[in-house]
């Protein structure tokens, strides 16, 4: 399977955002990758619902959005609402993971649970085979441009391991950091789908660097 690639948004021209999604409905990008912070379970605040719904109305493509939000059950339903095909809750703000992730399938999305660089992967042994997706943070949460932290390829061996033992399927995602060398070695690593925010929008030709990002 080629590499999914997920564009963040967080580095988009907010001034001219129309702009951005359109350039990312033409280019080889998978899906949309939006990035929701409320200030609390991270320290900066991102967009919110009203954003979202209207890239919603011009992207042809998923939306993959990423909850970095304290109680995420609370808004569930208003994300499917706005567009989201696809929704990601962290690990760490949820207190009943299971009943929010049957909450998000209830709501005809894809399921899909991220982990802090701190957090384990094996937290995940008893939801492994009820989700869609594992969103494997390689910087901590909360803005975009950092600098990508290495542990993460063992969690992404570490994943798999995991899931060849649970004999169930999902996609890993990484997010944060990413770039060609770290992309590189991400996939070798087995990584499904790359999130990448501050490389491809600070990029002279966005539309090249996702078509080479897709190439990894
Ligand atoms: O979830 C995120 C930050 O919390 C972003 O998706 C991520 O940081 C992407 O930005 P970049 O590619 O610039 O690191
Ligand atoms: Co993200």
């Amino acid at each position: 399977m080629q590499t999914l690639i997920s564009p963040s948004l967080l580095a988009a021209d907010f001034m001219n955002l129309k702009a951005d999604v359109e350039m990312v409905n033409k280019s080889e990008a998978d899906w949309f990758h939006l990035d929701i912070m409320d200030g609390v379970f991270v320290p900066n605040i991102s967009y919110g619902l009203p954003v979202v719904e209207q890239i919603s109305k011009i992207a042809t493509k998923p939306l993959d959005v990423h909850l970095m939000i304290v109680d995420p059950d609370r808004y569930i339903e208003a994300f499917k609402k706005a567009g989201s095909d696809l929704l990601t809750v962290h690990y760490e703000a949820c207190t009943h993971l299971h009943r929010t992730v049957q909450n998000i399938h209830s709501h005809g999305m894809k399921a899909g649970v991220s982990l802090n660089p701190h957090t384990p992967v094996s937290v995940l042994e008893d939801i492994i085979q009820d989700i869609d997706l594992v969103l494997l943070m390689s910087v901590n949460p909360g803005f975009g441009g950092q600098s990508f932290i290495e542990n993460t390829y063992s969690k992404i061996e570490k994943l798999k391991a995991l899931v060849a033992e649970k004999k169930t399927e999902l996609i890993i995602e990484i997010d944060g950091g990413v770039n060609l060398e770290t992309g590189k070695k991400l996939v070798e690593a087995g990584a499904d789908a790359l999130v990448a925010g501050s490389f491809v929008f600070n990029s002279e030709n966005p539309t090249q660097t996702i078509a080479d990002l897709k190439q990894l």
